[in-house]
C-alpha cells in the first residue's frame, strides 16, 4: 500500500472531484457515510453519550456530517465547534447548515477554556478538529481542550488523523495531540502512525478507502510503501521443479565469539530454515562443536582464533556473506572484519557488532559492497548516524546515509523500516514478543539466505523483514508474546511462508 503525504492527499482530493465530476460536498457525504457505517456497525445503536468536537475546516465538516447521520439514527450526540478562526471552509459551512435540519440542539461554539465541556469516562469522543490541514502546533485554549480530551477516560475516535498530529513531518516537542483509541484514516495510514514517538497517538487504526482517483494514486511517488501480506506475496519466488541445492546459494555466516556462539547458531540456522541451499558457519574454533551438534545441516569453518576472530581465511567460491552477530569489537576482530568485507564484491548483510565496527571505523564503510544490507537496532543506528530528535529526523538521517553510501538500512522496531536511497518500506508484521535476545541474529540469517537465493538485496531485506515478523506472529499464537524466543521464531519461518498464501491478511498476534 502506498503512503501518500498530506499534500499529495489534498491534491488527490481535488483531482478526484474533477475526474469523478462530483462536488466536494458529495465527496464529504461519501466519506462521512463510510465512517458512520463503521461506527454504527460497532455501536449498534447503543445509547452512549457521544461528544463530537469539530474544527472549522474540512475535518470539522466530516465531523458535522458524521454527527448528522448519527442524530438521524437516534444516537445521543452533542456537537461542539472549536471556534478558533473566522476562516471556515466552505464544506464546513455547508454541513453546519445541514445539521440544523436534523436537530434543534444546535452545535455549541467553544471560544475559550471556560467553554470546554466536562468529558466523562463513559463518553465516546469523536475528534474531528484537525486532519491533514494542520499547519502549526495547537496552542492556547485548544491545547487545553486536547489535554482534557486525553485526560478523560472516554473512548476517543479520531477522524482521518488524531488532531494535532503531523502526518509526515517532524512534530515539535510537547505539542498538543489527541491520543486516539482508534483512528479512521482516509486512503492510507499516515507516515507518523508508524514511528515510535508519534504512532502512539493514532491508537489502533483502520484505513477507509474513500475512492480517490486510482490513476492519480498509481502515478504518485509515495513517501513510503507499507509491506502487507499481499505485497510480500508479490515478492516471493517459488522454486522450480528441476532445481537443485546449487540454485539456492551458499550463505557464509561469520558470527560468534566465546559466550556468544549462540548468535552464530541462530543466524546460521535461520539461513538454512529460510532455504539457503547450503550454509557454512565461520566461527572462532571454540564454536565448532557447538555448531556441529546443534545444527547438523550447517557446515563449519573455524578461524585460527579460539575465542574470537583473528583473521578471515575462507577459501570458498561463490558464497554470500552475513557478518556481525556476536563477533565483538576488539582490535583483532576489527582487522578480521575489515579483511572479510574487503574480499567481497557481492552485497553482504552486516548486523550487530559488524555495524558497531563500522561506526567506530567509518573509513571501512567505503569497503562495504554496494547494495549491502545493514540491520541496526536503534542503539546501533545512533552509533552509526548520530542522535536524532524525532522519528522523522531518524528517517531523514537514514535516507541521507543510504543514498551517500549506496547501502540498504533496515531500521528495526515495532514497524521495521527498510530504507534504500529515498525509498522507504514499512513492515506490517511482527509483535512485541519479538523484542527478545537473538531475534536480530535470526533476521540477519533470513535476509542473507534470501540474497543467496537470488532475491535482489532490497527485496531480500523487505521480504525477509516481513516473513520474520510473520513467523513471530504465527509463533505467538502458540507461545504467547512472553514465550517467544529467537530459535522459535526461526522455526516458524517455513510455516509463515505457507501462511502467506493461506490468508489475504497475515494474522497479527
Ligand atoms: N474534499 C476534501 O477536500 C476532503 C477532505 N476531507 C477531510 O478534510 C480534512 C482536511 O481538511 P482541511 O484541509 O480543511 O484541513 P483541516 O480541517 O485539517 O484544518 C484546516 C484549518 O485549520 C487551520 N489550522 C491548521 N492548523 C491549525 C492550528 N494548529 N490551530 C488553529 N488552526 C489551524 C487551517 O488554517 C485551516 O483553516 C481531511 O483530514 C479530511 O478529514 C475528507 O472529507 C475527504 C474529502
Ligand atoms: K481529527
Amino acid at each position: 500500500m502506498k503512503l501518500l503525504t498530506a499534500q499529495q492527499l489534498a491534491e488527490a482530493d481535488k483531482v478526484t472531484l474533477l475526474k469523478q465530476n462530483i462536488s466536494s460536498e458529495e465527496l464529504m457525504e461519501r466519506v462521512s457515510m463510510l465512517v458512520f457505517n463503521k461506527i454504527h456497525e460497532r455501536l449498534g445503536g447503543a445509547p452512549v453519550p457521544i461528544k463530537i468536537f469539530c474544527g472549522i475546516g474540512n475535518n470539522g465538516g466530516d465531523g458535522l456530517a458524521i454527527a448528522r447521520h448519527m442524530i438521524q439514527h437516534g444516537y445521543q450526540v452533542k456537537v461542539y465547534i472549536t471556534n478558533c478562526s473566522k476562516h471556515r471552509s466552505e464544506d464546513f459551512l455547508t454541513h453546519y447548515d445541514k445539521i440544523k435540519n436534523v436537530t434543534k440542539d444546535w452545535p455549541t461554539l467553544l471560544d475559550c477554556k471556560d467553554d470546554i465541556p466536562v468529558i466523562n469516562g463513559g463518553d465516546i469522543v469523536i475528534d474531528a478538529i484537525f486532519g491533514i490541514g494542520l499547519n502549526r502546533p495547537i496552542d492556547g485554549w485548544m491545547a487545553d481542550l486536547i489535554k482534557q480530551i486525553n485526560e478523560s477516560k472516554a473512548f476517543i475516535v479520531s477522524i482521518d488523523m488524531p488532531s494535532g498530529l503531523y502526518a509526515d513531518t517532524a512534530q515539535p516537542a510537547d505539542s498538543a495531540v489527541v491520543r486516539a483509541s482508534h483512528t479512521f484514516t482516509f486512503n492510507n495510514p499516515k507516515l507518523s502512525f508508524f514511528l515510535p514517538d508519534t504512532g502512539v497517538f493514532a491508537g489502533s487504526f483502520e484505513v477507509i478507502d474513500i475512492g480517490l482517483d486510482p490513476e492519480f494514486v498509481n502515478n504518485t511517488e509515495p513517501i513510503a510503501t507499507l509491506i502487507t501480506n499481499q505485497a510480500a506475496q508479490a515478492i516471493y519466488k517459488p522454486r522450480t521443479k528441476f532445481s537443485h541445492k546449487g540454485d539456492y546459494g551458499h550463505t557464509l555466516v561469520m558470527a560468534g565469539s566465546k559466550g556468544k556462539i549462540g548468535a552464530a547458531v541462530l543466524s546460521a540456522s535461520a539461513a538454512i530454515n529460510t532455504g539457503s541451499g547450503k550454509v557454512t558457519a565461520y566461527v572462532p574454533s571454540c564454536g565448532n562443536n557447538i555448531l556441529q551438534t546443534s545444527v547438523p545441516e550447517v557446515m563449519t569453518l573455524t578461524d585460527a582464533g579460539s575465542e574470537h576472530f583473528e583473521g578471515f581465511d575462507v577459501e570458498l567460491d561463490n558464497y554470500n556473506l552475513c557478518v556481525g552477530p556476536g563477533i565483538g569489537t576488539g582490535d583483532a576482530v576489527v582487522s578480521a572484519f575489515a579483511k572479510a568485507i574487503k574480499q567481497q564484491s557481492a552485497p553482504v548483510v552486516i548486523d550487530a557488532d559488524g555495524i558497531n565496527i563500522l561506526s567506530a571505523n567509518k573509513k571501512l564503510i567505503k569497503d562495504v559492497p554496494e547494495s549491502s544490507v545493514l540491520t541496526p537496532h536503534d542503539g546501533e543506528l545512533e552509533r552509526l548516524l548520530g542522535k536524532w530528535s524525532s522519528g522523522m529526523e531518524r528517517l531523514e538521517l537514514a535516507k541521507t546515509f543510504s543514498s551517500k553510501h549506496n547501502l540498504i538500512l533496515v531500521l528495526k522496531g515495532a514497524h521495521t523500516i527498510t530504507v534504500s536511497g529515498t525509498n522507504m518500506y514499512i513492515n506490517d508484521s511482527g509483535n512485541a514478543g519479538m523484542a527478545t535476545a537473538g531475534s536480530g541474529d535470526v533476521l540477519s540469517g533470513v535476509i542473507s539466505s534470501l540474497i543467496s537465493q537470488k532475491y535482489e538485496p532490497l527485496m531480500a531485506a523487505v521480504f525477509g523483514v516481513y516473513i520474520h515478523g510473520a513467523a513471530g506472529d504465527l509463533a505467538a499464537q502458540t507461545y504467547a508474546h512472553e514465550g517467544l524466543k529467537a530459535g522459535i521464531i526461526s522455526n516458524f519461518v517455513g510455516p509463515a511462508i505457507l501462511q502467506l498464501f493461506r490468508n489475504d491478511t497475515a494474522q497479527r498476534a
